[in-house]
């Protein structure tokens, strides 16, 4: 965990962000005396925020000539932004990078607005996209792409859940970004993450269809991190939350009082139509692997507190080809980095989940036995 030693600086001026437009704004950096000018040049809209409060736009360093990221988002004065706060903390190889930040102000009809500028390492594709991508072609994603992005996701949710103390609590394809030459996978969208705190309640509305883990369905406000883990494996739609429900106990049969019980202690509506469990291999395609459905009947499971964590989802063995000395990218490529492991990642984990976890051809440069 790391606290960044830029602070926000000044206030800049910015009607737009049209294409073309440049936004100069100061960054104070620790081991410097005096304040540094930085600008941006403005590019394309890649992503509009769903409440209508935000923008995200491509944008060129006009010093560094880096491409980046600009999330802008209107910013209320009584309070601090916890998307900030939070992403100030995050150092992982799997999670967006916060470069820098800087707010701006907008005059629309005399009305000024404060914005927050969270200025973000740029990366082109999302996971949402490249599936739609094979899914247009009517084909499936190759096993090894979906090996790579799930580990990498998986071991984000690690770093986030036990070395940080945060849950997304919005995961989901459009979240996810890739990089598809490397194959490189960073979590992006700090907007509904929160550290959760024992005991203390936190909203139920949050995460975004599809991906809501059923205590959230039940109304549950004392979720624990297991929520993030069950929108890793998204594979019940829906159109609204009583949907979602009906199509979960289609699959995984209706819970039991004890699953109930797990999910949300509140709920004691217990009529539900008793629908028998259905086997995993009735619910995937021919291709999918038994490694693959063991891992999402691990993901998929009612009771929060039986739900695979993130570092055991690592180990399992549906990523063992990625542990394998000779595997690459389809085009010979080396695969992108996957178990430089930090102390913070693996704290509490056995020497034999260490040793399933770092494969042996690496264990050396990794050094944490
Ligand atoms: N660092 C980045 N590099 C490239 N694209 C990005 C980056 N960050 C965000 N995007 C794109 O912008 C979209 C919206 O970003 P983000 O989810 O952070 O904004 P938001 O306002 O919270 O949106 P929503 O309300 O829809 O969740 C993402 O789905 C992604 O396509």
């Amino acid at each position: 965990m790391r606290i960044r030693d830029d602070k926000v600086v000044g206030i800049t001026n910015c009607n737009k962000t049209e294409s073309g437009q440049i936004i100069t704004t100061r960054r104070k950096c620790l081991n410097e005396q005096k304040d540094k000018t930085i600008s941006y040049r403005a590019e394309n809209v890649i992503g509009t925020g769903s409440f209508g409060v935000g923008v995200v736009f491509e944008a060129k360093c006009m010093e560094t000539g880096e491409q980046v990221a600009i999330k802008k988002v209107l910013q209320d004065k009584r309070y601090k932004n916890r998307e900030l706060q939070i992403m100030r903390m995050l150092e992982h190889p799997n999670v967006v990078e916060l470069k820098h930040s800087f707010f701006s102000t907008t005059t629309t009809h005399t009305v000024k607005e404060l914005y927050l500028n969270l200025v973000l390492e740029y990366v082109p594709e999302t996971i949402y996209r490249a599936s739609r991508h094979f899914t247009k072609m009517n084909l499936h994603m190759p096993l090894i792409y979906v090996q790579l992005y799930t580990y990498q996701i998986c071991r984000a949710m690690n770093y986030l859940h036990g070395a940080v103390g945060v849950c997304h609590r919005d995961i989901k394809p459009q979240n996810i970004l890739v990089n598809t030459i490397t194959h490189e996978l960073k979590i992006c969208d700090f907007g509904s993450a929160k550290m959760l705190v024992p005991g203390e309640p936190n909203i139920s509305y949050i995460c975004s269809r599809y991906y809501r883990a059923p205590e959230l369905i039940f109304g549950s406000t004392e979720y624990t991190t297991a929520i993030d883990m069950w929108s890793v494996e998204p594979i019940f739609p829906g159109e609204s939350s009583v949907d979602q429900l009906v199509e979960i106990i289609k699959i995984l049969g209706t819970p039991t009082r004890e699953e109930i019980k797990n999910m949300n202690p509140r709920y004691n509506e217990f009529r539900f139509p008793q629908i028998k469990t259905q086997p995993w291999h009735k619910i995937f395609h021919r291709e999918v692997t038994a490694e693959a459905m063991d891992l999402a009947s691990r993901l998929l499971q009612y009771s929060p507190n039986l739900r695979c964590t993130a570092l055991e989802a690592c180990a399992h063995p549906f990523f063992d080809d990625l542990r394998d000395p000779r595997a690459c990218l389809p085009n010979g490529g080396p695969l992108p980095r996957l178990f430089d492991f930090t102390a913070q990642e693996l704290c509490g984990a056995s020497v034999e989940l260490r040793h399933r976890l770092i494969p042996e051809h690496v264990r050396e440069s990794v050094g944490l036995f």
